[in-house]
């Protein structure tokens, strides 16, 4: 049976992460499962719990960490998030390929987990442009966007432990280079040829 693909699109907040994954999943052609996130942080205006995120609380957070149940999680800016193990074990399993769209600290400890998966940086033009970004939306105040330009500098020395990089400069343009990311891995040898190996054996049989 052919495992699904693991794509982790990942990169500093306000780079355009939600953005380009959004855009992505309007896509006529997407065939690919999405990973809704737990998180602990408050849902902004027009966020639906179940689509956006799992809203949960910190002590179901905790509880779901210590029953075993993340695949990841992070503490950011004050906040968990991490990514619930079940439904990434059972869509690969299915042969449907996922995507996780988690910041820097979770998508390597996924890939110490699942090396096999595609790790994607998404990257701003510039900082100035991440800058004007997490201004622009408007859902933190200048204290915390200050923050979070300080992590997003070190996040982008990270860039190192990833397989690709997009610039997110246009949206359409990352969107168009991610899925051409996703058609290349699909085509990877060590995911195509366990299939074959499969047929022999049977033939084999
Ligand atoms: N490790 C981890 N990070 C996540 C997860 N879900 C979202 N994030 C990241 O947490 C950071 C903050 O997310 P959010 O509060 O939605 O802010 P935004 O991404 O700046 O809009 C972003 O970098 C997200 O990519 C997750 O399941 N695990
Ligand atoms: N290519 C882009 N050019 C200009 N602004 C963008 C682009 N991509 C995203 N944005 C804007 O940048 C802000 C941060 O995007 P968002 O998707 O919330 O980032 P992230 O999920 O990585 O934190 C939003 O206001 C979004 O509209």
């Amino acid at each position: 049976m052919k495992r699904g693909v693991l794509i982790v699109l990942s990169g500093p907040s306000g780079v355009g992460k939600g953005t380009v994954r959004k855009a992505l999943f309007e896509e006529p052609d997407i065939d690919f499962q999405y990973s809704i996130s737990m998180t602990t942080r408050q849902p902004r205006a027009g966020e639906v719990d179940g689509e956006d995120y799992f809203f949960v609380s910190r002590e179901e957070f905790e509880t779901e960490i210590a029953n075993g149940g993340m695949l990841e999680y992070a503490e950011y800016v004050g906040n968990y998030y991490g990514t619930p193990k079940r439904f990434i074990d059972q869509t690969l399993a299915a042969g449907r390929d996922v995507l996780l769209e988690i910041e820097v600290q979770g998508a390597l400890q996924v890939k110490e987990k699942m090396p096999e998966g595609a790790y994607i940086f998404l990257t701003p033009p510039d900082l100035q442009a991440l800058k004007d970004r997490l201004i622009g939306r408007g859902t933190e105040d200048m204290t915390v966007i200050e923050k979070r330009v300080m992590t997003a500098a070190s996040e982008i020395r990270m860039m190192a432990n990833y397989d690709y990089a997009v610039i997110n400069d246009e949206v359409e343009l990352a969107v168009r280079r991610i899925k051409d990311i996703i058609n290349v891995e699909r085509l990877r040898v060590h995911r195509v040829l366990p299939e074959y190996v499969e047929m022999i054996e049977e033939l084999e049989e």
